[in-house]
């Protein structure tokens, strides 16, 4: 069986992932050693339209993987990315929070500096968040609302 953890940036997906099982997956970094360089720097040199190819390529290839996923924030943009999700026989847990307390968090986070905050204001970065948050609603089989708990409430919530 194959989980998939969605949401937006800082909803927590590695934290959540590394915690459920020691050999997860994290796409970003899968894609980080495709590319060679930061995404952030991938960003900025090549683009993130090719940023966008090479994670529906990596996705593609995990969906035939056992295990847990942590996907990218952004995997939901693509309507090819969705129906691999759709017909990945998996589990697809949205990790759920209002905008807010991403922001914090995302403000906080300085050992990992994500492209699109860099790139993008608050509200620009809230209207993304607005236009993705339906579609992790859609594909998701779980939604755990993550704003205010520990990584370990989370975790039980999850395997009950
Ligand atoms: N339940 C939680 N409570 C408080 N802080 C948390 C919780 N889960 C994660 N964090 C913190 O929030 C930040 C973002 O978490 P994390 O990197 O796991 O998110 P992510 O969903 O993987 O983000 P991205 O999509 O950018 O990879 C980290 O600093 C992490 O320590
Ligand atoms: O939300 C997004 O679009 C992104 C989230 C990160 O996980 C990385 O995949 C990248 O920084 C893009
Ligand atoms: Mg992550």
């Amino acid at each position: 069986m194959t989980t998939f953890l969605i949401g937006f940036m800082g909803s927590g997906k590695t934290t959540i992932a590394k915690l459920l099982a020691e050999d997860f997956i994290d796409m970003d970094d899968v894609i980080v050693k495709r590319i060679g360089m930061p995404i952030s720097t991938f960003f900025a040199e090549v683009g993130e339209d090719a940023f966008r190819e090479i994670e529906s390529q990596v996705l593609e290839e995990l969906s035939q993987n056992e295990g847990v996923i942590a996907t990218g924030g952004g995997i939901v943009m693509s309507e090819d990315n969705r129906r691999i999700l759709g017909n990945a026989d998996a589990e697809i847990i949205y990790l759920k929070s209002d905008f807010d307390t991403l922001y914090q968090r995302i403000s906080a986070d300085t050992t990992n500096v994500r492209p699109l905050f860099i790139d993008k204001s608050r509200e620009e970065l809230q209207e993304i968040f607005e236009t993705r948050a339906p579609l992790y609603e859609a594909i998701a089989t779980q939604i755990i609302t993550i704003s205010g708990r520990t990584p370990e409430e989370i975790i039980k919530e999850i395997r009950r």
